[in-house]
């Protein structure tokens, strides 16, 4: 398995961070890390996004994987890779972006919807694939894509949190997406990163123990 990929499985819960100022951003990323999440996907319509991928790519080295979210176009994806990006994940499907990460060696995961959507991007070359928006379908649309498409990697995104993403889980997806569930702005706000680490670790034992049932 490619080693970026292989560390998305590891942290089970790929955190989603959206117009983050560049402090907060680090100290976010940290509060995630100590509790486990250490996968970060920094979305492309944060305010100078390319150098805050830097920023956090750059402190967090081999810790924490770090992505580029909401990937709409090709120039956007190379340039985020430049930046330090690692994996490139869209809430649609770009082959134009897909073949991009290719030729640069970075993972891509483009949003689909469909088994149709999946079979698309699997074979224009993506890593896996971001089932989006996850909360209007729920784990059993999942867990029926998985069924005839066992080979293409799935992970759910939009509307998962500590509550729901065991039954993503068991359902077949390799690991989750979160953003609201997961990161506690206010709290951010406040100071409390404390709060993000809770969360964060919560998040990551519940996806741990869903796979040890299996
Ligand atoms: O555009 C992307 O690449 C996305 O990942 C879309 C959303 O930001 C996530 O779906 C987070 O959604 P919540 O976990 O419900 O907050």
């Amino acid at each position: 398995m490619n080693e970026t990929l292989s560390r998305l499985v590891d942290s089970g819960v790929v955190a989603v961070l959206r117009g983050v100022e560049a402090d907060q951003l680090i100290e976010i990323t940290e509060a995630l890390r100590e509790g486990g999440v250490t996968a970060v996907e920094i979305t492309a319509d944060t305010p100078d996004v390319t150098e805050k991928l830097g920023a956090v790519a750059g402190s967090f080295d081999n810790e924490v994987v770090v992505g580029t979210g909401t990937v709409l176009d090709s120039e956007t994806a190379r340039a985020t890779l430049m930046a330090g990006a690692e994996f490139v994940v869209s809430p649609s499907l770009h082959e134009d972006v897909i073949e991009t990460c290719n030729r640069y060696g970075a993972v891509s995961a483009p949003g689909v919807m469909t088994p149709t959507e999946a079979v698309r991007g699997y074979e224009a070359g993506a890593d896996f694939v971001k089932v989006f928006p996850a909360k209007t379908v729920g784990p059993a649309h999942l867990g029926a894509m998985k069924g005839p498409l066992g080979q293409i990697p799935m992970m759910p995104t939009g509307g998962v949190g500590p509550d729901n993403a065991a039954e993503y889980i068991d359902a077949g997806a390799f690991a989750v997406g979160a953003g609201g569930a997961l990161v506690d702005y206010d709290a951010a706000e406040r100071g409390d990163y404390e709060a993000i680490t809770e969360t964060a670790r919560e998040f990551t034992r519940v996806v741990e123990e869903a796979r040890a049932d299996d």
